[in-house]
């Protein structure tokens, strides 16, 4: 098994799981080798020069490395028989047919429909999905352009210089993240983003804007959700204040499943576009919720985005496990999180632009596996999804590094970084990046031992005692797992792909964790609170809570006087 594990996981079969091991009994078998299995992380690099070739895959040129993690051939080979007793294969076809996998909320799990261009596709309930996408994205293309090229204006008559999309969690992460990546393709009108109900949010966007040349897109799926309505009813106020109540249906436009309301806020039926309640939240980049990224870059690179993204899918549909990177970073995820009970994982990408990744991978994977029930209902028996955090680098080097190298906590990493900048005329800068996130990733596999320190001081000329003083202090443990995502360059189709293989990254961790990875019920105490605390902050109602709810709503009175 250790010199090709590879040849020790089945092929991913589409029938009941062919394993007769229980995902239980795999577990225990995990457990039992994380005592035996490989600890020492040089050693194990040392004694085989194929480590790399072992631990790495790639889809078309994107590469995922996982040699750095402390896995070996046995590792893998359980992890694979853990994905098959979990009906791995089983559940990604429900999934990507349509079955009602969000059974909480009795709803199919299709966001992969979105990216599928071919026309030729799944029926939902006599709906043809395909045609129905098909046709929204037309739409958009349609409004986009009118709004790019200046056929569609503002009430003045002016052209439109800056979009607004008001939208917050998956209403804004996705499109923010996205727009900011892809910011060497942008030939469109400006894009802001206002999401938070801090009023500062939509002061400080509208400050700088004109409303005649503005455009306002509100993005919500349920057109219900109290920031985004807050934040949508003051951009009408600005634009009313400024060019009249007639002006509200050339500087609006609304993304959402909810019709009904979007017509009752008043925006024109004609810029309205819909998506479905297969599509979650925190999954909807890739639906109407991208107007606004489509506005930047142009219907034809969001198509791409797509065609990056469906490449992704069907890389995760038809290929081995063995192969299947967004499988294999799921397996090596569940390892850390569930065996070697690792509590964080850190996302740093080695790109400026990606800068809003670890925000939007927050929403992606905490929302979607921050669970602690079963698919059955039982209480969950190990570990669920991680802390998930993270800054670029080089950045982040200079901040939370010294905890990820010398903190007590083991957090893997999870690097990004594209072997091409945009910027040709600076590719010495591109080549710091590169010497950097790859030095990172080995100086935390390596470490470096006391006896190392010691040395290194005395070649120096540095005092033997300063050197027992300091030395400790210039330990590193090493074996600190990282894993590597590296590809050519940060294009929409690669941006596609990647969101997409962490997509699926989060389902398969779902899956193995054996709990619902699409609804989000942790989000609903907090708003239900928060709306019967609104009358109590405003004065209309007695504080009535707990004691220390309520001496902070004394406070808060005290402090407005
Ligand atoms: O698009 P909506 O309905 O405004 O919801 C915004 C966000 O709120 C949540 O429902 C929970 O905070 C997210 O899942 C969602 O992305």
């Amino acid at each position: 098994m250790r010199v090709v594990w590879y040849c020790a996981v089945r092929l991913p079969s589409e029938g009941p799981p062919v394993t007769d091991k229980t995902v239980a009994d795999i577990r225990k078998s995990l457990v039992a080798h994380l005592r035996d299995g490989p600890k020492d992380m040089r050693k194990a690099f040392a004694n085989d020069p194929q480590r790399f070739k072992s631990f790495s895959r790639t889809q078309d040129d994107m590469l995922l490395d996982w040699s750095k993690c402390a896995v070996d051939a046995d590792t893998m080979g359980l992890l694979g028989e853990l994905a098959e007793a979990a009906d791995l294969p089983g559940r990604r076809k429900a999934m990507f047919t349509g079955k009602k996998i969000n059974v909480t909320e009795n709803r199919s799990v299709l966001h992969t429909a979105l990216r599928n261009l071919s026309g030729k596709g799944i029926t939902l309930d006599g709906q043809n999905v395909q045609a129905d996408v098909l046709s929204v994205l037309d739409a958009m293309g349609r409004f986009s352009d009118a709004v790019r090229s200046g056929k569609l204006t503002g009430a003045t008559g002016k052209r439109i210089t800056d979009v607004i999309n008001i939208g917050i969690g998956g209403s804004d992460l996705g499109p923010v993240m996205a727009t900011l990546a892809l910011a060497p393709y942008h030939d469109g009108p400006r894009t802001h983003y206002v999401s938070n109900v801090d009023g500062a949010h939509i002061h400080d966007t509208l400050i700088g804007l004109d409303p005649a040349t503005t455009l306002v897109i509100v993005a919500s799926k349920t057109f219900t959700t109290v920031e985004t309505m807050t934040n949508a009813e003051t951009a009408r106020k600005w634009i009313i204040r400024a060019l009249g109540k007639e002006a509200v249906k050339n500087h609006f436009a609304a993304v959402s499943t909810a019709l009904d309301k979007v017509a009752a806020f008043g925006i024109e039926s004609d810029r309205v576009f819909g998506f479905w309640d297969w599509v979650g939240g925190r999954y909807s980049l890739w639906s109407a919720i991208g107007l606004p990224i489509m506005i930047a870059i142009g219907a034809m690179r969001f198509r791409e985005f797509l065609a990056g993204a469906h490449e992704m899918d069907e890389h995760f549909l038809k290929t081995p496990i063995q192969k299947n990177l967004p499988a294999l970073l799921g397996l090596v995820g569940y390892w850390h999180r569930v065996t070697c009970k690792y509590p964080a994982r850190a996302i740093i990408p080695y790109d400026q632009r990606l800068a809003r990744l670890p925000a939007y991978l927050q929403q992606l994977d905490m929302e979607s596996n921050g669970k602690s029930v079963t698919l059955s209902g039982g209480r969950v028996a190990t570990p669920t999804g991680p802390l998930v955090w993270g800054e670029p680098g080089t950045n982040g080097q200079h901040a939370f590094f010294q905890l990820l190298h010398q903190g007590t906590d083991t957090i893997p990493v999870e690097f990004l970084i594209a072997a091409e900048g945009h910027e040709p005329d600076l590719k010495q800068h591109q080549d710091l990046l590169l010497a950097n996130c790859l030095a990172q990733s080995e100086a935390l596999m390596k470490g470096r031992t006391l006896a190392e320190a010691q040395a290194q001081m005395r070649s120096k000329g540095v005092s033997a005692e300063e050197i027992k003083k300091i030395a400790p202090h210039r330990v590193f443990s090493g074996n600190r797992p990282s894993i590597t995502i590296l590809y050519c360059m940060l294009d929409p189709r690669t941006l596609g792909r990647l969101i997409a293989l962490y997509e699926h990254r989060v389902f398969v961790e779902g899956v193995l964790f054996d709990i619902n990875s699409f609804d989000q019920w942790g989000v609903e105490l907090g708003k239900e609170l928060a709306t019967n605390l609104l009358p109590v902050i405003e004065g209309k109602q007695k504080p009535s809570s707990d004691a220390s709810t309520d001496g902070l709503v004394a406070y808060i009175r005290k402090l407005r006087g």
